[in-house]
């Protein structure tokens, strides 16, 4: 079933543009949210998300099994890998294995998955060890998912870019 990955930057749109892509699909759809409640400003920025879903929605919180939440879902959003990866790699989790795992997840689906991630390596080189890490392993990561999307788009001011694939 198709695969299509949203790429963007902080406040690009891309949370939205994702979600209508799945306006196509039957309901319900499943929101799948890799992020942590960790403080009030995230509070806020994930109470700003819950408002926009309506009842067609179900959320489902991942913020590790991600092959476990989309097996046996319909019509999915993952909402968002870079997220992911972070939780990962803060857990001192092989991210290799896992994004394995994943793909082979994104293979088995019978029904359409849109996956959103963070374009992070556009900015200036981070000064910590670990902030380089994860730059370089949200590049690799969104290569590797990017390789097996039917359609890749990329989201700037709201407005998206074609990478690979269709628009709708
Ligand atoms: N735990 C949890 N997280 C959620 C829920 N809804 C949304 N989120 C998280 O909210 C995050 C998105 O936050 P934003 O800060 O608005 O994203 P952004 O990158 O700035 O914005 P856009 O590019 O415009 O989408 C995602 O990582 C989601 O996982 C939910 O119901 N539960």
């Amino acid at each position: 079933m198709s695969i299509t990955l949203v790429l963007g930057g902080a406040r690009s749109g891309k949370s939205r543009h994702a979600e209508a892509l799945l306006a196509p699909h039957p309901t319900p759809w499943t929101y799948i949210a890799t992020a942590e409640a960790w403080d009030d400003e995230m509070r806020a920025r994930i109470a700003e998300h819950q408002a926009r879903r309506d009842a067609r929605w179900r959320t489902v919180a991942a913020q590790l099994d991600l092959p476990a939440a989309l097996a046996g879902a319909g019509p999915a959003l993952v909402d968002c890998l870079t997220l992911w990866l972070t939780n990962l790699m803060l857990g001192g989790h092989d991210v290799a294995a896992a994004t394995t795992a994943l793909e082979s997840a994104l293979a088995a689906r019978l029904a359409p998955t849109v996956l959103v991630a963070n374009e992070v390596g556009l900015g200036i080189v981070p000064d910590t060890k670990l902030g380089r890490a994860f730059r370089d392993a949200a590049g690799v990561l969104n290569q590797r998912i990017a390789a097996r999307a039917d359609h890749v788009h990329f989201i700037a001011a709201g407005l998206p870019l074609l990478l690979k694939g269709k628009l709708p």
